[in-house]
């Protein structure tokens, strides 16, 4: 069984059918890409997973328990934590404050990932401890929200968008930070829009669109999936 498997999740909000029965397994030690166009589900599939939204129906089996419907607060403590598209931090206390907030809130009975100067170190922060996080520039805070998700000792780190709004150089420094966390045993599920670094940095990938998983496998593979290739450039099925 994988760490997270997920069967027929469905996800309405009224008459919008946001997940439409979707099947999914993300395992430690791999980063798993999530892409689809606009509207297509990815950011309420991490809402359900990680507990923000309650699901209409379907199952969810984090480390063999069901977890599907639990509080947010619980399923992060058992080490499945999100990322969000806005870089998420008090903008008012240092780096370091932030920092210790999050791993109070983190996962139970799991060891830090790194002592928090080499976090700091490891995301490129390192030495600016004692900046307010409201007065750092974008790129920064984006670094910053993925050492407040790494504080929280995750085992499995949902990442939504972390490449939005980076520049290339930005970019290809997140990259490398990504890339380096399965090594040290996490698993990585992660949206973006950025297909060059998906592509990169993934070695599986899903493909929804309408709430529907219509792909999965490779990025060659998917990337030149008929269905895919339609959803994308409106090629003909
Ligand atoms: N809170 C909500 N209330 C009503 N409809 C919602 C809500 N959240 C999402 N939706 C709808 O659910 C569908 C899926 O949205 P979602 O944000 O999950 O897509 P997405 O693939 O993450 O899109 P994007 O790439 O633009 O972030 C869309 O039709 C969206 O309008």
């Amino acid at each position: 069984m994988s760490a997270l498997e997920i069967r027929g999740l469905r996800k309405a909000f009224g008459g919008v059918v946001a997940l439409d029965g979707v099947d999914l397994s993300a395992e430690l030690g791999e980063i798993l890409g999530i892409v689809g166009p606009n509207g297509s589900g990815k950011t309420t599939l991490f809402n359900v997973v990680a507990g923000a939204l309650k699901p209409s129906g379907g199952r969810i089996t984090w480390l063999g328990q069901e977890i599907a419907g639990l509080p947010a607060h619980r399923i992060a403590r058992q080490g499945l934590v999100r990322t969000y598209q806005q870089a998420m931090s008090f903008p008012d206390l240092s780096v370091n404050e932030n920092i210790k907030i999050a791993s109070e809130h983190g996962a139970e009975g799991v060891a830090p990932l790194m002592a928090p100067d080499d976090l700091l170190a490891f995301v490129g922060l390192a030495g600016r401890g004692d900046e307010i996080a409201g007065s750092m520039p974008f790129g920064n805070l984006r670094r910053l929200g993925i050492a407040l998700a790494l504080a929280a000792r995750p085992k499995l780190l949902l990442l939504d968008e972390p490449a939005a709004g980076l520049n290339d150089s930005e970019t290809s420094q997140l990259a490398e930070i990504i890339t380096g966390l399965p090594g040290r045993g996490l698993g990585i599920c992660l949206i973006d829009h950025d297909m060059n670094l998906i592509a990169s940095i993934c070695r599986r990938l899903v493909v929804l669109d309408f709430g529907t998983k219509i792909a999965e496998g490779t990025p060659a593979e998917v990337l030149n999936d008929r269905r895919v290739m339609e959803v994308y450039l409106g090629a003909p099925a």
